[in-house]
């Protein structure tokens, strides 16, 4: 596991601590970095896998390990960000999909699924602090936590259709969890990336910040707002509105890798993935 988890001795006992300790690997091979507030007891998840956060199995993985870390050592909020200036995270890295090795997309499309089971249903208040583009993937892992801060001139949704994909029903509950059905069938099917300013218009982000530190601090103070509330009965809550979406992905996860696996290798998809990361690559240059 490449995470590395810095945290501080109030919130957690010896024994968590011990727990908590994972050693740390050379800074360049961290995926995800955890740094827990002494004092107020939240937790800033931070992936770091240049260029773009491209999810690939292994930040995947890291992501769901730090996830239940977080969970595990009960810490009071769960900040999501990137190391990246400019890259909240590009989503899915179509590496993994494009010509794939059929035990690895199997493995990714579950990792995929545990990372959003574990955020969506997470019972630490979560926060996206969405510091950079976020399309498809990156805009799922947003807008699967409770509240959202992005900078200005960004973009943020979930283009599957623009891309030829067909977005998964989980996908489509986290979107219809945070926006009206209305807005959320008309943005699913065009496949349309908002701007930030758009975004907060429909919903889709609370608040926007001028920094990356400003907007850590909006997800702070969203946290701040439970002060007053049992963390129990905020949990049990949570828990009952979001359970339909996550039993309907519990029910059908092993269903649902199957279809991930057929859909990824139709010839036409691996076409299309094909030309996708070609158009990519030849904006990179
Ligand atoms: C019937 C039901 C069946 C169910 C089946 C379900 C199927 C559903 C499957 C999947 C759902 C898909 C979810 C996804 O998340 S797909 C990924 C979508 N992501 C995107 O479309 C974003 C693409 N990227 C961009 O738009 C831009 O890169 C950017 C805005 C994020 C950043 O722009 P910029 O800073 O200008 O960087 P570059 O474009 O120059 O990129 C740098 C570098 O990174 C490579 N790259 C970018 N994004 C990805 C990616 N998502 N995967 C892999 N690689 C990526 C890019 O090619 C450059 O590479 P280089 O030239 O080698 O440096």
């Amino acid at each position: 596991m490449q995470s590395a988890l810095i945290v501080g001795k109030k919130i957690c006992s010896s024994l968590l601590l011990r727990n908590w300790v994972r050693p740390l690997s050379a800074a360049s091979d961290k995926l995800t970095n955890v740094e827990v507030n002494d004092k107020t007891g939240f937790a800033k998840l931070t992936m770091n896998r240049p260029p773009v956060n491209g999810l690939n199995l292994d930040l995947l993985r890291d992501l769901h390990q730090s996830i239940q870390d977080i969970e595990k050592n009960k810490c009071r909020g769960l900040i999501l960000t990137s190391a990246s200036n400019t890259i909240f995270s590009a989503g899915l890295d179509i590496m993994e999909m494009y010509k794939p090795d059929q035990e690895r997309l199997k493995q990714f499309w579950t990792a995929l699924q545990d990372v959003w089971l574990a955020l969506y249903g997470s019972a630490v208040p979560t926060a996206a602090a969405i510091n950079g583009h976020s399309p498809a993937g990156g805009c799922l892992l947003a807008a699967s936590c409770e509240y959202r801060v992005m900078l200005p001139k960004y973009t943020i949704g979930l283009n599957e259709t623009q891309l030829g994909i067909v977005a998964p029903k989980w996908f489509m509950s986290t979107f219809r969890n945070v926006l009206p059905r209305r807005i959320a069938e008309q943005a699913l099917t065009q496949g349309k990336m908002f701007t930030s300013d758009e975004a907060l218009k429909i919903g889709l982000v609370d608040e926007l910040a001028a920094t990356k530190e400003e907007a850590l601090l909006k997800c702070e103070k969203f946290f701040a707002s439970f002060a007053k509330t049992d963390p129990i009965a905020r949990y049990l809550t949570k828990k009952q509105l979001r359970h339909n979406d996550i039993k309907e992905l519990l029910d059908e996860k092993v269903q649902d890798v199957e279809n991930f696996v057929l859909f990824v290798n139709q010839p036409s998809v691996q076409k299309g993935l094909g030309l996708y990361l070609e158009s990519l690559k030849k904006k990179a240059k």
